[in-house]
């Protein structure tokens, strides 16, 4: 793992890491008291057998009794420690990943599809976090009990000491790096195969009208199963592995008892060791396994999550087209919008997109903006509400360039009602109230009315609470434009972009609507984004974007 990655994976931990030092003792303590306890169980029988006074016993019955409930009472502590610092390490990794991931979104993630977004982002913040439970937690573990438990032992019989520490390096050395070994690319792969699953699925539900329509179900319906395949062939292979390491344990464990119990006997025959303590010794022996059994998993864990950590760098990694000023100047009204020889283009070497736009709106006036697809309409737009930055050039706001405020600011005051507006699965309420959680009732109602949408929501039976259906698929996509233009209204934004607002309205509610939005005498200023031109007398100038500049043919309605 870069150590960069690493690093900064163990700050992230930071705050939980007396958590984490507390779940790891509890986990010493939990395995320790089964060394202990199958020792002096062992001792305990061995005495027993000898039939001594009960007296004599009572020690050791108290140590077994004792050892039993530590056993329990510390391996509920540990899981209950550990579960905790999972849940508020989970919290912590998402948030932290999507601080990044946010900023990037609003120009969009060109290379990633949704599918991947959702099924990969997920499951690597999650496999992230596993690596300090399953992946530091164990080790740590596994070493202190191993180390301790061989100590012991070759305090009690040297030899006894020498076989457990021989037989316990295998399994903390060997068999986790033949885990890792087996599996080293199926973590990467698994990952990958899980993706192209999502992004599968995503893409058949998505596209389900079109798959239906050009009978392509079958054919997406295979590829979705050529991925569950390779899923399924990469899980196979990784049980085999695990049941191959698990074994091998077993194996271990078996043949260091065995060499323990042998070189008891003989200790016990030359007189260097009591009988009695011969089954404590091989039954100890035992008991040190069960802390190095989890060590391949732990191993195949933290390689999962070395990947996990890359992919969230590597998607995180592009810098954000737009970020905040170290000290953002106070929110700006938004009255005065200045373009001045704004130039922008997607990669650098490319055709500029905008090639010196020139631009004044000023307080309350309604501009509509025509061009054919792909002048750069949207782009203009983007620019305004910092979805992204000018190459060249600045837009200024009330006097001061939009990278001198907080971006949460500049929206507050600009207002984007983009082509993708979105409607989230909710009722019609919360999609409206988005804009002001604590807009009233009657806000809301006068916001969807100017939208020209209020009549048919007045109509349904659930009226404002009626719920739109994830992406908003229940509501038609005038429907769903309107709704979205609601929002806006709501906002109190002084000035609202509307990226073609009247696309897939009839031309009746489109030139209301339009009307409506343009005659807005509340001193709200408008940028409309449009193919065609505005009806006439509605909007203050008409502007055309060819070429990357601006064209004025004359003021009014006409073009
Ligand atoms: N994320 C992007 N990456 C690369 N090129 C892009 C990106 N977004 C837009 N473009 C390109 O920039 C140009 C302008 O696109 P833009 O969406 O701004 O046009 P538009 O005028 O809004 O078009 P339409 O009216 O069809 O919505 C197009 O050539 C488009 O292919």
């Amino acid at each position: 793992m870069r150590v960069g990655a690493l690093g900064e994976l163990v700050r992230a931990a930071r705050p939980v890491a007396h958590r984490f030092a507390g779940a790891a003792l509890c986990g010493v303590l939990a395995f320790g008291s089964g060394v202990a306890l199958m020792g002096t169980s062992g001792y305990l029988i061995s005495r027993a057998a000898l039939r001594p006074q009960v007296v004599a016993l009572a020690l050791a019955i108290t140590a077994v009794r004792a050892f039993s409930l530590s056993r329990a009472a510390f391996r509920y502590a540990e899981r209950v420690i550990s579960h905790d610092v999972s849940l508020r390490l989970l919290r912590e990794l998402r948030v932290r990943w999507f601080r990044r991931l946010e900023p990037l979104v609003p120009a969009g993630l060109p290379d990633a599809r949704s599918g991947d977004l959702l099924s990969g982002f997920v499951a690597d913040v999650e496999a992230v976090q596993h690596l300090y439970l399953r992946g530091f937690g164990p080790p740590l573990v596994a070493l202190t009990v191993g180390a301790g438990t061989a100590a012991a032992a070759a305090w009690m019989l040297p030899a006894a000491g020498l076989w457990l520490a021989l037989g316990l390096l295998p399994a903390v050395l060997v068999l986790p790096a033949a885990a890792v070994a087996l599996t080293r690319g199926s973590a990467s792969r698994r990952t990958e195969a899980r993706a192209v699953r999502g992004a599968e699925t995503v893409e058949l539900l998505h596209g389900a009208p079109d798959h239906v329509a050009f009978g392509e179900v079958d054919g997406q319906l295979r590829r979705i199963g050529a991925a569950d395949a390779a899923l399924a062939r990469i899980a196979r292979r990784d049980a085999r592995t695990a049941g191959f390491t698990s074994a091998s344990v077993t194996l271990l464990t078996a043949a260091t008892t065995l060499a323990v119990l042998v070189a008891g006997l003989d200790a016990v025959h030359r007189g260097a060791l009591s009988g009695v303590l011969l089954a404590a010794l091989a039954l100890a022996a035992t008991a040190a396994f069960e802390a190095v059994r989890p060590l391949p998993d732990a191993a195949r864990d933290l390689l999962t999550a070395r990947g996990a950590a890359a992919r969230l760098g590597a998607l995180t990694a592009p810098p954000a087209p737009a970020a905040d000023p170290p000290r953002p100047l106070p929110a700006p009204r938004g009255d005065l919008l200045r373009l001045r020889g704004v130039r922008a283009r997607y990669a650098a070497g490319s055709p500029w997109v905008l090639d010196g736009v020139d631009l004044d709106l000023r307080p309350g006036e309604r501009v509509a903006l025509l061009g054919p697809s792909g002048a750069g309409k949207s782009t203009l737009a983007h620019l305004l509400v910092r979805f992204r930055d000018p190459d060249e050039g600045a837009v200024i706001l009330d006097g001061h360039d939009l990278r001198d405020y907080a971006q949460d600011d500049v929206r507050r005051a600009i207002c984007l009602v983009d082509q993708h507006a979105h409607l989230f699965g909710a009722t019609i309420r919360a999609n409206v109230a988005l804009a002001r959680p604590d807009a009233a009732e009657p806000e809301i109602v006068d916001a969807l009315r100017r939208a020209r949408v209020w009549d048919w929501i007045s109509g349904l039976p659930g009226g404002l609470d009626t719920h739109v259906g994830e992406h908003g698929v229940r509501v038609s996509g005038g429907q769903r434009r309107r709704i979205a233009l609601a929002r806006a209204f709501l906002s109190g934004a002084r000035l609202l972009v509307l990226d073609e607002p009247t696309a897939h309205l009839d031309p009746a509610t489109g030139r209301d609507l339009l009307a409506d939005v343009l005659g807005d005498t509340s001193g709200t200023g408008v940028l409309l984004i449009t193919h065609t031109p505005p009806p006439p007398g509605t909007a203050d100038r008409i502007l055309h974007l060819r070429e990357g500049r601006l064209q004025e043919p004359g003021a009014g309605g006409g073009t």
